[in-house]
């Protein structure tokens, strides 16, 4: 569904050029749910927003389900970190999920029961119309997700989603994240910092170096498919896997300071 061969990415500038992306290549299957971690820095952004046709390589390709990526890709959805800036304030919960469904121009009534299933699903059903400046950090992450969901994309990208929330709330959101991923067989690729996010979400966990970025290991997650935060990040398997995605990127940031 996602590949990427030998991207290279370079941040042309007049005082500073950076290359954040020396030579990436990467598959996700159909249906997969991979996650991305590497040292702050190391280019996972960069390689996302190229993924998303946001950002245009300097060199190698990519192809979102089998077509080559030279904008953005109408089977793709991205969230982002920061929920506070990728809903608009002045439209309602409803109407902000409504938005790219109307772009995509959907008849009405599927447009609506889409996105009543999609606010269901983030449990968001009585708060159709409240402001997101009416709701908590987690809860407006919830409206973006959903607003995602409701597109009904092939692709889901996912940039640190969880990251300006609240524990309680990061451990609820990623449960609904494998749900949703169970329940509609999307292709997700979640960027996190945090290992054991990455072990108790992904399918595989891919591990950057630092940059310029290479793939430094690609580790698969044998956990049941069931997970629960409780049960699961207690199996000794977990510990085992999280050692190992740890070890890799310390490894990662030494090959940087050498
Ligand atoms: N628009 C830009 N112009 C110039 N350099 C940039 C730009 N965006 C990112 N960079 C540089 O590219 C490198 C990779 O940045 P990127 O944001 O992709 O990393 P990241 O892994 O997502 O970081 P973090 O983990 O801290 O979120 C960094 O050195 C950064 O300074």
């Amino acid at each position: 569904m996602l590949t990427v061969r030998e991207l290279h990415k370079v941040y042309p500038g007049e005082n500073r050029t950076v290359e954040a992306v020396r030579e990436v290549s990467l598959e996700v299957a159909d249906g997969e749910l991979v996650c991305l971690v590497g040292p702050s820095g190391c280019g996972k952004t960069t390689l996302l927003k190229c993924l998303s046709g946001l950002l245009p390589p300097t060199g190698g390709s990519i192809a979102v389900n089998g077509k080559p990526v030279t904008g953005p890709p109408v089977e793709l959805a991205m969230v982002f970190q920061e929920y506070g800036r990728s809903l608009f304030p002045w439209l309602t919960v409803w109407e902000n999920v409504q938005l790219p469904l109307r772009q995509k121009k959907m008849a009405k009534t599927e447009r609506e029961r889409l996105g009543r299933l999609a606010l269901s699903a983030v449990d968001l059903a009585g708060d159709h119309d409240a402001y997101p400046w009416q709701l908590s950090g987690g809860m407006q992450q919830r409206v973006a997700i959903a607003r995602a969901v409701a597109y009904q994309p092939r692709v889901l990208l996912m940039d640190e989603p969880f990251a300006a929330v609240d524990a309680q709330t990061r451990a609820d959101l990623e449960d609904l994240i494998r749900r949703v991923w169970r329940d509609l067989g999307v292709t997700i690729l979640f960027v996190t910092h945090d290992i054991d996010e990455a072990v108790y979400l992904g399918e595989r966990v891919i591990v950057l170096s630092s940059a310029p970025t290479v793939v430094q290991q690609e580790i698969p997650i044998d956990l049941p498919a069931e997970r629960d935060q409780l049960h699961t990040r207690a199996l000794p398997r977990f510990a085992e896997l999280r050692a190992e995605v740890y070890e890799q990127i310390q490894k990662a940031k030494a090959s940087a300071t050498r």
